[in-house]
């Protein structure tokens, strides 16, 4: 079952076009990883999929009504931004505004604890979320994020600025979410990581994408050396395939 669908969808920047009749979809069950040179896209189209920004093209969650929409997709951006001086968990029950009990209800205080217990934040739950650090914010959103308990996560650049433990254990959960049948389009820079727990990338330069499949064959690609103008090394190691760009 699709959760997300992209038809020629295009967008234009400060006159210059962005993306340009891009076809995307995500299902059930799968992790997206999104990668892409910087200035490739990745943002503008998680913003257009969202109905962020206008875009021309199809869209199937900028169709949603904006309260489906939130009850459909969760969306971390990439900037990580906490607007104000709330606790930790008063952060996280934000995500439970577009369901009925919006933060308060039975419903809600389980979501909103199996979120904190996801990302390991029992200990700061009462702190004031700007006093965190730059790695503890980002966990939070996340678990702001799951607790709206969407059947789509979009998130930009989830792992940038996270410890290497806590990359792992994000992407461990994503790919735990993913098996639980959620669908999750993930922007991400680090492609020995996204070889390792994606279960499909895909590649967006010069504003298409240039290719789309399983990692394997996405990172052996001569569309690699075309978007970022590198070659890539792959050494498989019992833990997974790590790779070497040069
Ligand atoms: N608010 C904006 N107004 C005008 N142009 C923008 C805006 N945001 C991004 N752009 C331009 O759109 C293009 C795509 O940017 P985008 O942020 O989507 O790229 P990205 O693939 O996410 O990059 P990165 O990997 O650096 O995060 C770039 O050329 C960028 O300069």
């Amino acid at each position: 079952m699709m959760l997300l669908e992209l038809r020629n969808l295009s967008v234009t920047r400060r006159g210059r076009p962005v993306l340009d009749k891009l076809d995307l979809s995500v299902a059930k069950g799968e992790l997206v990883g999104l990668i892409g040179p910087n200035g490739a896209g990745k943002s503008t189209l998680m913003e257009a999929a969202l109905g962020l920004i206008p875009f021309e093209g199809m869209s199937s969650l900028a169709a949603m009504t904006p309260n489906d929409r939130a009850r459909q997709a969760a969306y971390l951006p990439q900037s990580r931004e906490i607007a104000w001086p709330v606790s930790v968990e008063d952060l996280i029950a934000l995500g439970r505004i577009p369901w009925p009990g919006g933060g308060r209800g039975t419903g809600d205080r389980q979501a909103i604890e199996a979120a904190i217990a996801r990302m390991g934040l029992e200990p700061f739950r009462h702190r004031t979320a700007l006093r965190l650090s730059g790695g503890e914010q980002a966990r939070a959103l996340i678990a702001r994020a799951l607790a709206q308990e969407t059947p789509l996560l979009i998130a930009d650049e989830p792992v940038a600025g996270l410890d290497p433990a806590q990359q792992l254990a994000c992407l461990r959960l994503f790919r735990e979410l993913a098996g639980e049948g959620h669908g999750l389009l993930v922007s991400i820079h680090d492609l020995g990581l996204a070889a390792r727990f994606c279960s499909r990338l895909v590649l967006l330069a010069e504003g298409r994408v240039l290719a789309d499949g399983n990692p394997d064959e996405v990172l052996r690609d001569k569309a690699i050396h075309r978007a970022f103008g590198i070659t890539i090394r792959r050494i498989d190691t019992p833990d997974g395939p790590a790779i070497l760009s040069v």
